[in-house]
């Protein structure tokens, strides 16, 4: 603040200039008033409300009446300004009035004091200034500016207050934007933290000003609408939002997609504590989001039910490893230009003691959510390992086995070091194993993903570009990055025979992977017509339910023996 100019409003009871002061102040801009005339404190008055100062000298020769008055005037119109008293007496009495009515510094002899003076106005404009950082930091997310949870609890309880004397409804939004870690996984947390600015601007422009909007902490808001007469009302506005946030936002100079989920609950006079009225926005929050998002949900008794089975889904999840609950299922791989099986695929599955067996969607987004992921994913490749080398020496040659790993898992610290010691422990040739990683992962963090890539590469593993087409990866860049395949995803796959355009796409990246030294998988073919299309272009490998589902590791180990034993080529169900 040193060189900055500060605008101070001085207040003055002697019509004699005092030189000092100007001088002083020649280099600040200032805006001077005798106090003496009352008309003219009237006019400083006036000025304080339409113009913003920085702070206020009051520079009294003889405190009196007036200098307490000018004071009083001042802080009732702009309480939060910072005043300086001056005066050329030693009173005691004033500097104790000055000092009880906010002046924030006193200063009393004018002649000894130019630096002083200065220095005592920056000192209050800074104190003033930092106390009101500190108010704003504990009422305000810096982030999005927007009032942060102290304030919210604030406004909502004085919202359920005000509906005893009008009689409206307050209706209580809990959202949160879907998917928003995948963005800070791959994006990065810049690009993340844009989000939520140009999310909270969306956020009011579908609301009224008189409405609360609040950032909780991540990507969780929420919104308080007072005067809501019907609980329609409060489903318009809902609609609103959710359209509003589905339209793209620019972020690293790319469109990005991002849906928002909203659980609302209805408050009408003294019918729940504030406590329970938030429980229940959150509640239906969440079913918001198993409704499969991008939706608004009002709060329903039942959804007691859904937490709590949601809960216990987490509990048992926890407990699912060391109750060996967990199992993988392998699905083939074939070549495509032989017929042959060359590897299959593992692919996780969970033997829930009540709800039976449970395919990975079911269960994955919790294990993420909770970091479960880490240990289940090492359990995962160890198992993957041993029973690739158990096959392999059984005497069924051709099998290599992929291990999907999440953006979580590859982030994880010391990777490299874990499958080496997977490697080390089952005693499995890193040749035969391929890790499977999404295109989501080289958005962000470039540097980082290639080191950890390279390390992985230089243990001898196959690394493979997984459900490719689905994320914004470009070809142009698979280059820069260790890959020795790429698997096309499904939806490509699916319509190669039905859409032109697909099948374009498709023969476009078989043929730029090729260039690039990149074998292609075609995931997820269904159809006995696809494959003359994939062969066509050359895609090199393929699999899906036309191969074979994915299987428990028993009746995988006898699909072996049919195929090995008899040397038989790979068996396609015929049409
Ligand atoms: N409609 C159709 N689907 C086919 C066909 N062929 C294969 N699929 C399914 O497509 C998924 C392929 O696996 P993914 O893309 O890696 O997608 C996997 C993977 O992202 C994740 N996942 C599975 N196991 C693991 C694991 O051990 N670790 C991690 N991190 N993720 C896993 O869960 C996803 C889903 O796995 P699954 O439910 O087993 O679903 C599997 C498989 O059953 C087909 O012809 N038609």
């Amino acid at each position: 603040m040193n060189n900055e100019l500060i605008k101070v409003l001085l207040l003055e009871d002697n019509q004699v200039d005092l030189p000092l002061v100007h001088e002083m102040l020649s280099e600040s801009r200032r805006e001077k008033f005798v106090l003496k005339y009352v008309d003219r404190l009237q006019h400083a008055l006036d000025l304080l409300i339409k113009e913003q100062f920085d702070v206020m000298l009051l520079d009294l020769q003889l405190p009196d009446a007036y200098g307490l008055s000018a004071l009083i005037g001042v802080q009732t119109l702009a309480p939060n300004l910072p005043i300086v008293v001056r005066s050329e007496v030693n009173d005691e009495q004033l500097a104790i009035d000055a000092v009880h009515s906010g002046a924030q510094d006193y200063i009393v002899r004018g002649e000894e004091s130019s630096p002083l003076l200065i220095k005592a106005l920056r000192y209050a404009i800074e104190r003033k200034r930092s106390e009101q950082s500190l108010a704003y930091l504990a009422h305000y997310d810096p982030l999005t500016d927007l009032p942060n949870r102290e304030l919210f609890r604030e406004r909502l309880n004085r919202a359920q207050e005000r509906t005893k004397r009008s009689g409206y409804m307050v209706a209580l939004m809990f959202l949160d934007l879907d998917h928003f870690k995948d963005i800070n996984d791959t994006l990065g947390h810049d690009a993340g933290d844009q989000l939520l600015k140009f999310a909270a601007q969306r956020l009011k422009h579908c609301v009224r000003t008189e409405d609360t909007i609040a950032r909780l902490g991540g990507d969780e808001f929420t919104i308080i609408l007072e005067q809501i007469e019907h609980k329609k009302d409060a489903a318009n506005i809902a609609q609103k939002i959710v359209d509003e946030m589905s339209q793209s936002f620019l972020l690293n100079d790319k469109d990005v997609f991002v849906t928002m989920s909203i659980g609302i609950a209805i408050y009408k006079e003294g019918d729940q504590t504030s406590e329970e009225l938030i429980k229940h926005a959150d509640m239906a929050l969440y079913a918001a989001k198993a409704k499969g998002r991008s939706n608004y949900q009002f709060f329903e008794a039942k959804m007691n039910t859904l937490i709590t089975q949601r809960m216990a889904m987490i509990k048992n999840l926890k407990l699912a490893l060391e109750r060996n609950e967990f199992i993988l299922h392998y699905q083939p791989q074939v070549d495509l230009s032989i017929n042959q099986l060359v590897g299959v695929e593992a692919l996780l599955r969970w033997q829930h003691p009540e709800m039976g067996l449970l395919q990975p969607n079911n269960f994955i987004p919790l294990l993420e959510e909770t970091g479960l992921i880490i240990p289940v994913g090492e359990w995962v490749l160890h198992t993957a390992c041993q029973q690739c080398r158990l096959w392999r020496e059984a005497g069924f040659p051709r099998v290599r086995i992929s291990v999907n790993l999440s953006a979580k898992q590859f982030r994880q610290l010391q990777l490299a070091n874990t499958v080496k010691k997977t490697l080390d422990e089952t005693g499995m040739d890193p040749e035969h194993l391929h890790l499977e990683v999404t295109e989501s992962l080289l958005l962000s963090n470039v540097a980082e993903t290639i080191s950890i890539l390279n390390e992985l590469n230089d243990l001898g593993v196959h690394i493979s570009l997984d459900d490719f087409g689905t994320g914004y990866s470009s070809l142009n860049y698979l280059h820069r990055y260790p890959f020795a395949s790429l698997k096309i995803d499904q939806s490509f796959v699916k319509s190669i025979t039905r859409n032109s355009k697909s099948a374009a796409i498709i023969s476009a990246i078989i043929s730029l992977a090729h260039n690039l030294g990149l074998k292609v998988v075609a995931e997820g073919v269904e159809y006995h017509e696809q494959l003359p299309a994939l062969l066509n272009m050359k895609c090199d490998e393929a699999q899906g339910y036309i191969f074979g589902v994915p299987l428990s590791s028993a009746t995988c180990e006898t699909m072996f023996k049919n195929i090995f034993n008899q040397n038989s080529k790979f068996y396609v169900r015929k049409p």
